[in-house]
């Protein structure tokens, strides 16, 4: 068979007149400025950009890693990832080598303002903490969050991914959901599921008042889940529940895919994972548009809209004062709700899990905590009041947050050309602000930094680095800041009370201390607790 020419499209087209050569120039030459163009695009993006933003970096005295075409340092951040896991630590707190090993190697290497690759984009890893306090503040605007839009549609968009006037509303809409008022009202949905933990593990004892064992990563994520099921959800609590459980499975194939992001158009692929993901993200939708519409309808007829945090955010919806078509859609209002078990589940029960591990290794903080709990509420319900007076265990709950931050690193990109530190940055410029470094910077916290010293926070969180500035970022800094940080503690808190009140624990001989970075930072081998009933 032969090959068809331009000649024979000319023929064709032009009814059997001799075909011209301008028409073989367009026959082939259109394709070929398209391809052409093509590859000039992907060499732009994957090669040429990436590469002028970095020399552009290096020239201002900028070093980091090389770039290799065309994962970056993603392949050898996986490696060495995966080194790390294969062996456990000893029970200290010193976790950023198994946690995040390259991260430490490069700034070690290269210093506290480094460049990386996290694919085809360079990106500066800033450990300087009083320039991610200016970051995290952008005063001027010059900053957006990085966020991955196409996996961000199939776990949660909302608040945390929008920017610029949506994002302001979005937050001016949902803040008066989180006041301290609104939480005081919250209180008694985290009080009864605490007590239906405490019932759970009694149950556990059979009768007997023999020390149990209990993998307390496990226990923590049902009660944060049943928590956040019931603030947020109130009397659909049963659906809240079913939806979180495909969230918890959607986060699990995240993860999988997030390895592979890097290469065009993987969300695509005809994998039984992105079958089963785009499935649930389908279910959850559909489940959460039923409550919303529901609960929409009964605030529109001035029906009581409860006191969780769906009805709260509905009706401040409603008050906003927003002409209609500026006030959030079901379609938003979905997100958020699928946001706040991303967001506030997961990470609470990180915190508690280190905390409960952590007064295990160090038994005369925790018997300091009781003490403490002890003497305010006796065997009694702990109150709003008595949980915010509460001084050691708000310190424990700080370094442990300082130690294990659950949100190991956050990110940024530069909107707009930017001065950081003396260095020009071009718009387009990812910034990895790794809080953890930060956390445990023996310049900064004193060469005690990977201990377990609760008593830093004494004087406040200003007073507790060496050198009196700003360095603990747990729930974000600025305008950005964990919007559901007093929600959190106000639930760590109660949490810790209950258990303190009621069993005395220590680490099971079963148990292997081994931090790694997830989504946020999880116990590898979970963290499994003896228990003594007191
Ligand atoms: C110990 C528990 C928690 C930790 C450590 C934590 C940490 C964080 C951090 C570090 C950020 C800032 C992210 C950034 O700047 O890129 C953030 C934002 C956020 N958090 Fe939390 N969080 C916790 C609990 C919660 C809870 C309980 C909720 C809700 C029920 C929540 C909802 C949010 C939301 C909606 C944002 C986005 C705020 C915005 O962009 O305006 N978080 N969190």
């Amino acid at each position: 068979m032969e090959e068809a020419t331009g000649m024979e499209v000319g023929v064709s087209l032009e009814a059997g007149k001799p075909a011209a050569a301008p028409w073989g120039m367009l026959y082939y030459g259109v394709p070929a400025l398209l391809v052409l163009g093509a590859l000039y695009r992907a060499a732009e993006r994957c090669w040429l950009g990436p590469r002028r933003v970095a020399g552009a970096l290096q020239g201002q005295g900028l070093r980091g890693t090389a770039y290799r075409f065309p994962a970056g340092d993603l392949p050898e951040n996986a490696r060495r990832s995966k080194e790390a896991r294969a062996k456990p630590m000893p029970p200290c707190h010193d976790i950023v080598p198994r946690v995040a090993p390259l991260l430490q190697d490069i700034v070690k290497e290269y210093g506290n303002v480094c460049i990386t690759w996290f694919g085809t984009t360079p990106r500066v890893v800033i450990a300087e903490p009083e320039l991610v306090k200016d970051i995290l503040s952008n005063k001027f605007g010059h900053f957006e969050k990085f966020t991955l839009k196409s996996l961000g549609k199939l776990i949660a968009l909302g608040l945390a991914s929008y920017e610029g006037e949506k994002w302001a509303r979005h937050r001016r809409i949902l803040n008066p959901a989180f006041h301290l008022e609104k939480l005081k009202r919250m209180l008694p949905a985290f009080s009864m599921c605490c007590s239906e933990m405490i019932d759970r593990w009694d149950s556990k004892l059979a009768g007997s008042d023999g020390p149990f064992e209990l993998d307390i990563w496990q226990e923590f994520q049902n009660l944060t889940g049943d928590v956040i099921s019931r603030t947020a959800f109130g009397s659909s609590f049963m659906e809240g529940r079913r939806i979180f459980q495909l969230q918890e499975e959607q986060a699990d194939r995240i993860i999988k895919t997030i390895q592979y992001i890097y290469i065009p158009g993987y969300l695509y692929f005809p994998t039984e994972n992105n079958r089963r993901m785009k499935e649930n993200s389908r279910e959850i939708e559909g489940l959460l548009r039923g409550i919303i519409e529901k609960r929409s309808r009964a605030v529109e007829n001035g029906e009581l809209s409860g006191d969780d945090l769906l009805g709260l955010m509905l009706k401040s919806n409603m008050d906003s004062g927003e002409p209609s078509n500026l006030r959030m859609s079901t379609e938003d209002v979905i997100e958020e709700c699928k946001l706040f078990y991303f967001a506030g589940m997961e990470t609470t029960s990180v915190l508690l899990t280190w905390t409960l591990v952590v007064l295990s290794m160090h038994p005369e903080w925790q018997h300091r905590a009781r003490e403490e709990v002890l003497s305010a509420f006796g065997r009694d319900k702990p109150n709003f009041d008595g949980l915010s007076r509460l001084k050691t265990v708000t310190m424990i709950l700080h370094e442990v947050l300082r130690l294990y931050p659950p949100a190991v690193t956050l990110s940024r990109r530069t909107f707009k050309e930017i001065q950081i530190g003396g260095i020009t940055y071009p718009a387009g410029v990812g910034l990895e602000l790794p809080i953890i470094l930060i956390h445990h910077n023996t310049d900064v916290w004193g060469k005690d930094a990977h201990e377990f010293k609760p008593e830093r926070f004494a004087e406040g969180i200003s007073k507790a680095t060496k050198t009196n500035q700003q360095a603990f970022f747990p729930f974000g800094w600025g305008p950005r800041i964990c919007i559901g940080q007093n929600f959190a503690m106000l639930e760590a808190k109660m949490a810790l009370c209950v258990i303190l009140q009621n069993f005395e624990f220590q680490l099971s001989p079963s148990y292997t201390h081994a931090p790694y970075a997830s989504v946020t930072l999880h116990p590898q081998h979970g963290a499994q607790i003896i228990l003594t009933r007191l």
